[in-house]
């Protein structure tokens, strides 16, 4: 049982909690790098938390997959070779299935623990596994990108938990600068960017290593999701120098997705006008994070 002092110190959301009642617990276990659950809630489908951090629900996982998948790929005329980070629980791979100019998907997820639940439990995300052009990685995402040849990727999307853990590396300047190494010029990257309500001084951070690494643009864009606490999260856009790119309208015809059926699921979440508001920023968040 989470004793409720426990339940309030993670270092991400200090004093705050959101919670969800379980019915059931479907799984415990502990790989080297986390402790992993999964159970069903009362109201939000199957959940999974890693290190007692909720990671994705049935109910609200669309918004997060869709749009950190969507956002960079729609940006780019024709997707071709891909990179996810991390991402292990298949939803990301699911979305970029539904791109017909994609032609191969590259995967570095460093918990095989994690693919393996998300395979038995959550089915309608790691059905992306099963597409025939993804190619699985198991391993440090800062060790393949060091052997990945330059220039190889359009677009590279960093999945990642939050930076405390497996994935403290993946905000420091020396891996950004590896991931813009891998990308073609004009290839774009889209990493989860926490909550612009909580983490104003990490967002800064994150922009101003992006602003030096990538010298086409960096944009920061959010969405709702109501069981990650703040019920926000961002997403960093940035385009390594070359051809073009304007986030800010998808040009990807991005009407042929939306009916797109992959793997038995239509998009529930993005669309064409939920891509441009995502750039959109309330008042305090373009005070501090359109100086970086
Ligand atoms: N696939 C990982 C998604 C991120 C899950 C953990 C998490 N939940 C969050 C809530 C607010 C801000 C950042 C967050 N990061």
């Amino acid at each position: 049982k989470t004793s409720k002092v426990q339940y309030y110190n993670n270092p991400m959301w200090p004093g705050e909690a959101h919670s969800l009642k379980v019915e059931k617990i479907l799984y415990q276990g502990k790989s080297p790098y986390q402790e992993v659950l999964i159970f069903e809630s009362a109201t939000y489908g199957k959940v999974l938390v890693l290190d007692g951090i909720v990671q994705l629900t049935d109910k609200d996982e669309c918004a997060y997959q869709e749009m950190i998948t969507h956002l960079p790929l729609c940006s780019i005329p024709s997707p071709k070779k891909v990179l996810v980070i991390g991402g292990g629980d298949g939803g990301v791979l699911r979305e970029i299935c539904r791109h017909s100019s994609v032609e191969s998907i590259d995967i570095c997820e460093i918990d095989q623990l994690v693919i393996d639940v998300c395979k038995d439990f959550f089915p309608d995300l790691s059905v992306g596994f099963k597409d025939p052009r993804v190619q699985l990685h198991v391993g440090d995402a800062v060790e393949f990108l060091r052997n990945a040849p330059e220039g190889t990727y359009d677009a590279i999307i960093v999945d990642s938990s939050d930076p405390i853990g497996p994935a403290q590396e993946l905000v420091e300047k020396p891996f950004f600068e590896t991931i813009a190494r891998a990308l073609r010029p004009g290839g774009v990257l889209c990493n989860q960017a926490e909550s612009m309500w909580l983490h104003t001084h990490l967002i800064q951070d994150m922009l101003s290593i992006c602003h030096e690494t990538f010298k086409g643009s960096v944009h920061y864009a959010w969405t709702s999701v109501p069981t990650y606490p703040s019920g926000a999260i961002g997403f960093l856009l940035c385009a390594k120098e070359g051809p073009s790119v304007n986030f800010l309208t998808p040009t990807n015809p991005i009407e042929k997705l939306e009916g797109a059926m992959t793997a038995g699921r239509e998009i529930r979440f993005y669309n064409s006008e939920m891509h441009r508001a995502a750039f959109v920023l309330p008042t305090f968040a373009k005070r501090e994070l359109e100086a970086y």
